[in-house]
């Protein structure tokens, strides 16, 4: 048995020839190609261990195991945590990429996506090569590679950068999500700067509580080093308080709060957008955004904040904000020239859909209609207040289903109505999502609006571990097309 120190301190026993090469890495033995390192990883449903004897049959050449029993053919190495020797290995295997790229990670309960899209824009409008890793997508530059998760295993991670440094990117916007971080998915991610947008309810199926929540995002704070900035809402003064507690690097401060360093002030809201002006080190800056709601301030204003810190002129910064039209599913009108509105969004937290419902009541001069539901396999706690929030602040509450996953959709139902009936008698339930929609849209009448929330972007439900094609932008054209032409 060798004892070795792997490239970045990892402590690892080794039986068997330490000088092979491998020609790729895999962490699930179905992938396995002949000359491949497995790397056996303990799952929460099953555990990469059982799948050993198939990665070797596939031509795996060592394995990285943490079971000191397992014996092999190949050499095998032993590690205390097989996902933190997966970010290593990966890492080292694609030569560090990150350390060749600006990488700005955006973490929080909501808002990672927007922030990323809109710092994406002002990136590009400087001339940079720009890549994102998100829930909407991974792009390389223009060109788009599919996403499962918003943020990738450490192998995928360190994969897309190699490729991305390949193909001339130099920038790259990253939403960084707790899961990822409690699983050392970006472990050895070299962040040029972390954003954190706000913390409220969710993932509590994954996370024991809030402060186990919070303590996961404050990994991304604790790994910063050098000259990168931690760049956080102070208005979230909570959070802000144990973020500055575990990082080790400068602060710079945004929000409405009147310490912080990048200050928004003068905000003005209206249906069709938001103006704002952001007074930093004796400047103000005016930004004019196309997108409604208090949120979309603090979105806009953790974008300008990492780019006026790198430079951007501040001109460029508020023009490249005012070019963004929208991001696909985040507050998303659905217009085919009916009299009413049709609003699409991912709201999936109780805060998120909060602060929908709290924008569009202002601008709505007739009834509120919010259709929503919960997804399955996901924080159970957060259905009832999904429902109160929805009843108290509509005129009709529509419950039906989002993503069930493995859960009967009417489980998921029963536990949302409690927080409904706590605050209105005017619901209804209709189980599919479809049905949910027509019924919505047709009771519409001019003057009112329809918040349609839950799936924004997603162009699939997940039923019953099955994906069906299903886009809620497109279900509501075909009940408009019905009804008006579009
Ligand atoms: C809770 C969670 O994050 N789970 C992740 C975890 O799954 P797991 O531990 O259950 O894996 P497992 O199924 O037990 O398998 C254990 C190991 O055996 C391997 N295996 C399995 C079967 C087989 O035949 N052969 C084999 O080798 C698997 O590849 C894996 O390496 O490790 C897997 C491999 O990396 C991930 O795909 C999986 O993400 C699942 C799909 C997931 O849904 N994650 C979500 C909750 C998530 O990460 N979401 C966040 C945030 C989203 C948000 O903010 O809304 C995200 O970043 O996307
Ligand atoms: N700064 C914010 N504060 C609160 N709610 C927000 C904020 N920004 C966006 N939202 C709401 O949350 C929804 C999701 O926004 P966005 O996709 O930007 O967040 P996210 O953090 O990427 O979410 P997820 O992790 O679930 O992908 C939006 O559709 C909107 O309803």
């Amino acid at each position: 048995m060798h004892f070795v120190n792997l490239v970045g301190g990892l402590k690892a026993e080794i039986v068997g020839k330490t000088n092979i090469d491998i020609s790729g890495i895999a962490y699930d033995s179905r992938q396995v190609n002949p000359g491949d390192l497995f790397v056996a990883i303990p799952g929460f449903k099953t555990d990469g261990h059982q799948f050993i004897n198939q990665a070797v049959s596939s031509g795996a050449a060592a394995l990285v195991v943490t079971d000191r029993n397992v014996r092999a053919d190949v050499p095998v190495v032993y590690v205390d945590n097989s996902r933190k020797a997966l970010a290593f290995l990966a890492a080292n295997f694609y030569g560090h990429p990150s350390h060749a790229l600006k990488v700005f990670g955006v973490t929080g309960t909501n808002g990672k996506t927007t922030t990323c899209h809109l710092l994406r824009e002002v990136f590009s409008q400087q001339g940079y090569k720009v890549g994102v890793m998100g829930t909407i997508g991974n792009w390389l530059g223009t060109q788009r590679m599919n996403t499962a998760r918003t943020t990738p295993e450490s192998l995928e991670i360190q994969k897309m950068f190699r490729d991305m440094v390949d193909s001339g990117v130099s920038h790259v916007v990253m939403e960084v999500s707790s899961h990822a971080l409690e699983l050392h998915r970006v472990d050895q991610v070299n962040f040029r700067s972390a954003v954190f947008t706000n913390l409220s309810q969710d993932h509590l199926d994954f996370h024991e509580n809030l402060e186990e929540y919070l303590q996961a995002k404050g990994k991304l704070f604790k790994g910063l080093t050098g000259d990168a900035l931690a760049i956080i809402n102070m208005d979230d003064m909570g959070s802000f308080r144990h973020l500055q507690e575990v990082t080790q690097v400068p602060i710079i401060t945004y929000g409405r709060h009147k310490d912080a360093i990048f200050k928004a002030e003068n905000i003005v809201l209206s249906r069709d957008g938001v103006t704002f002006d952001i007074s930093y080190r004796e400047q103000k800056l005016p930004v004019a955004l196309h997108t409604p709601g208090l949120f979309s301030v603090y979105n806009a204003l953790a974008a300008a904040t990492v780019a006026l810190e790198e430079g951007v002129e501040p001109g460029a910064v508020s023009s490249a904000l005012a070019d963004v039209l929208g991001v696909s599913g985040r507050f998303q009108r659905v217009d085919c020239g009916q009299e009413f509105t049709v609003i699409v969004d991912y709201a999936h937290t109780p805060d998120s859909l909060k602060n929908i419902l709290v924008t569009a009541e202002e601008f709505v001069s007739g009834r509120l209609i919010t259709v929503f539901g919960c997804g399955g396999d996901r924080d159970k706690a957060k259905r009832p207040l999904m429902g109160e929030v929805a009843a108290k602040n509509s005129d009709l509450t529509v419950v039906t289903s989002d993503n069930p996953r493995s859960e009967e959709p009417e489980d998921i139902i029963s536990d949302i109505l409690p927080g409904v009936k706590a605050y209105t008698e005017n619901y209804r339930v209709i189980e599919d999502r479809r049905q949910a929609i027509h019924y919505a849209v047709s009771q519409a009448k001019a003057g009112d609006m329809v918040v349609i929330a839950g799936k924004g972007h997603e162009t699939y439900q997940e039923i019953k571990g099955q994906v069906f094609p299903f886009d809620d932008r497109e279900v509501v054209k075909d009940v408009l097309r019905g009804q008006i032409s579009c």
